[in-house]
Formats: structure tokens, C-alpha cells, sequence
């Protein structure tokens, strides 16, 4: 996959994308991930990359030729054009599967009061939103959505069933993970996974997700619903809980 992103501060993304997981996929050459600063794509001698708004009011406006004359210089093929927006569609798991997908993603990050309307009407293919909050500028949200796509990307987490079973994979939250030791400060491990028992250890984990994603979000299970077995586990659940 080749991500693409037009920002005016490319330093933003040093330390998040060029860690752990995203570093060792560029490095593998599964993901290539470049930096365009829109300021290089500026026409006049100030350099300026922002300007009053038309019609008054606070702030600034991003202008439109440098994000077009920067987008017009990047190489494309079946490229997918992305502007980070509070006003766009809500990211979730399945839409990261569905970017996952994509050969080619080029992020356009915005900055000050927005970027000016016609940056829409001609490059951006979709707009996305983490959430319902206003940031600073498109670049952290950027970051959120490449981490959530790139780690989807076959080879980039080399272990192709951790991303299944990840929260929202099979739209439940995850259940409760431990590692060594057995008993810290008094808290055990429960004994199930010391059994080597993988039906027994698989059916805790179901019920376990299914508990977790009543208590916490049951929005996603009335989305999901529930098998016949998935409720019988999720009683079982209550019962135990209640003893
Ligand atoms: C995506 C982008 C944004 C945002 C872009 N610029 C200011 N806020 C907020 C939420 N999700």
C-alpha cells in the first residue's frame, strides 16, 4: 500500500508513524508512506499557504492551489483521496477493512478555520471523521486512520489472526488478555488458561467478549445480535457472575 500525505507539518508525523509496528512495515516495503509539505507547493514569494476568508470572520482558510498543485504532482494509480474533516464519515473498524484494501491513499490534512471549499469539489473522494470533536488540524486524525488501515494490510502485523481478533473484529470487544506471572498482588490468572484445554479456553474467551460488549457497548450487540448459542454463553455469564 502507498499512502500519500499532503500537510503543512510533516514533522507531526515523525514519531507515530515511524515506530514499532508502521516503522517494520516500511521496512518490509509493505507500506511506503510519504510526506508532501503543501508550503513547497506555494505560488508566491511569501510562501503562503492560508489566507483571510472571503465574506470576514475569524481565522484563516487553507488556499487552494498549493493542496491542488500538490496533489497534482503526486504519481497516482487507483488512488483513493481522503480529507480529514469533523464533518465526514465516522471511522470504525469495517470502514478501516474496507481502506485497508486500497492500493493507494493520499490524506489531505487540514489546518486553521478549514480548507477552502473547492479542495473538495475536485480531489477528495471521501471525508472522514474520528469523532465528534474539532482538532487543531487534520494531521492527528490522519495518524489515527493510518494506524487503524496500515496494521489491516496482509503481512504488516505478520500474524494475520491477531487482526481478526482484535476488538471489532466479529464486532465484539475483546476479551481479557494475561501473561506471566500467574498471581500479581493477589490477582490470579484464571485457571482455564492454565489448562490446556483450547475448547474450554475458546468458550471463556467468547463469553468473555460477549459480557464485555453487553456491559460496555451494547449498542454493537443490538447492531450484531445474537446467536442462539451466543445468548446461552452470555446466560451462563450472568449466572456466574451473579454467584
Ligand atoms: C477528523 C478531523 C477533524 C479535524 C480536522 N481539522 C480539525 N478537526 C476532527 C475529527 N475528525
Amino acid at each position: 500500500m502507498k499512502i500519500d500525505i499532503l500537510t503543512l507539518f510533516p514533522e507531526m508525523f515523525n514519531g507515530p508513524l515511524n515506530s514499532s509496528i508502521l516503522k517494520k512495515a516500511q521496512e518490509k516495503g509493505i507500506i511506503t508512506i510519504n510526506y508532501i509539505n503543501i508550503r513547497d507547493f506555494t505560488t508566491d514569494r511569501h510562501h503562503q499557504a492560508d489566507d483571510k476568508p472571503y465574506g470576514g470572520g475569524a481565522g484563516m482558510v487553507m488556499k487552494v492551489e498549493p493542496v491542488i498543485n500538490a496533489y497534482e504532482a503526486i504519481p497516482k494509480n487507483n488512488s483513493f483521496t481522503i480529507m480529514l474533516s469533523p464533518q465526514g464519515r465516522k471511522f470504525n473498524q469495517k470502514f478501516a477493512r474496507e481502506l485497508s484494501r486500497k492500493e493507494h491513499l493520499i490524506f489531505i490534512c487540514g489546518h486553521y478555520e478549514g480548507i477552502d471549499e473547492r479542495v473538495r469539489q475536485l480531489i477528495v473522494d471521501e471525508e472522514i471523521s474520528i469523532g465528534d470533536y474539532v482538532l487543531t488540524g487534520g494531521e492527528i486524525a490522519a495518524m489515527v486512520v493510518i494506524d487503524a488501515v496500515a496494521r489491516l494490510v496482509p503481512g504488516v502485523l505478520g500474524d494475520e489472526v491477531s487482526a481478526e481478533e482484535e476488538s471489532f473484529s466479529d464486532q465484539l470487544l475483546e476479551y481479557p488478555h494475561y501473561t506471566r506471572p500467574r498471581n500479581f498482588r493477589g490477582l490470579e490468572v484464571p485457571e482455564v488458561l492454565l489448562s490446556g484445554n483450547h475448547k474450554k479456553i475458546d468458550l471463556w474467551r467468547k463469553k468473555q467478549s460477549l459480557l464485555n460488549t453487553f456491559f460496555r457497548r451494547r449498542d454493537l450487540l443490538k447492531i450484531r445480535g445474537l446467536t442462539k448459542e451466543e445468548k446461552i454463553l452470555l446466560w451462563q455469564g450472568f449466572f456466574e457472575l451473579a454467584m
